[in-house]
């Protein structure tokens, strides 16, 4: 029986290797600095995430994806022995950047690569193992996600109500089935809204989360079909949707969101604040 920490294919033992990808620019974030220097609980979300793969006993080195311009990173002190990668234009293609260095620094193409986003600091660290283990036992590899929880809703755009509803104030004597007023609409022009078409079905929805373990040379065949086809996609489980290669779901914990939104740096300072 291998143990988990080596398992065997080919008569080989393939090792695990982990990157995070931290080359983006944070843009929907809005900050003076890319999000993943954000500090949070006193340490960049960067160094939180090199934490949390340390903490792993699948993982004793990591390999960051920065910015070509990137000047912080090399600034900063990690948990654990760092190398570096020059990521790219897209979040894919940072990735894929990382798997080249990973195989030029001698990685076998049967290896495991853990792929983390840097803005996913509060992943705990049993469902690193949990992924990592899932995969060793998958033909082509395994992410963490997380089912959804609230209603969804498909949406269409609409020019505004045509007409203004306008309720008088209501008062005792008011019967409160009174009919609106209605009134011309007050603006010149029309804005668009968002409306309610349909509730999806959500019982076979999930969120995807990182971090997403594949083995290196099968994710290197995939990324290298998206490249040809010139495909869009956020996440390398999508680049095998595509050729229609089987990856795992692993029940992952909503507490790790990822840093998107100005919000949700409130959400993951109280988040990181709990877990210590
Ligand atoms: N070309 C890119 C784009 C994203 N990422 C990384 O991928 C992770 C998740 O991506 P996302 O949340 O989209 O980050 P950004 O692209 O920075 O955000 P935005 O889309 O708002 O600009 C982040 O840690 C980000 O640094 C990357 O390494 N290379
Ligand atoms: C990989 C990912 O974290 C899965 O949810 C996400 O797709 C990456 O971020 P983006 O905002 O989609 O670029």
């Amino acid at each position: 029986m291998e143990s988990d920490h080596e398992y065997c294919i080919m008569n080989t033992t393939p090792k695990i290797h982990a990157m995070i990808v931290a080359a983006g620019r944070g843009s929907r974030f809005g900050a003076s600095i890319p999000k993943q220097y954000t500090l949070l609980q006193g340490q960049t979300l960067l160094q939180h995430s090199v934490a949390r793969l340390a903490e792993s006993a699948y993982i004793d080195k990591c390999l960051l994806v920065v910015a070509a311009d990137d000047s912080t990173a090399q600034t900063l002190s990690f948990a654990q022995p760092i190398y570096y990668a020059v990521g790219g234009a897209e979040r894919w293609q940072s990735v894929q950047s990382g798997v080249e260095a990973m195989l030029n620094a001698g990685a076998n193409k049967e290896d495991l690569v853990v792929i983390h986003d840097a803005a996913r600091p509060a992943v705990p660290t049993h469902d690193i193992d949990a992924v990592i283990q899932a995969a060793m036992r998958e033909p082509y590899g395994a992410i963490l996600a997380t089912p959804v929880a609230d209603t969804l809703k498909q949406s269409y755009l609409a020019a505004n109500m045509l007409c203004n509803l306008e309720y008088e104030a209501a008062s005792p004597h008011k019967p409160l089935n009174a009919q609106p007023k209605l009134t011309n609409s007050k603006s010149g022009h029309n804005t668009l809204h968002a409306y309610a078409q349909k509730t999806i079905d959500r019982s076979h929805i999930w969120q995807a989360q990182t971090p997403q373990v594949f083995r290196l040379e099968q994710l290197q065949q995939v990324l290298s079909y998206v490249a040809e086809h010139n495909l869009a996609i956020t996440d390398e489980a999508s680049a095998f949707e595509y050729l229609e290669l089987p990856i795992r779901l692993v029940t992952g914990s909503r507490q790790n969101i990822k840093l998107t939104y100005p919000d949700d740096a409130i959400v993951l300072a109280a988040i990181l604040a709990a877990q210590s």
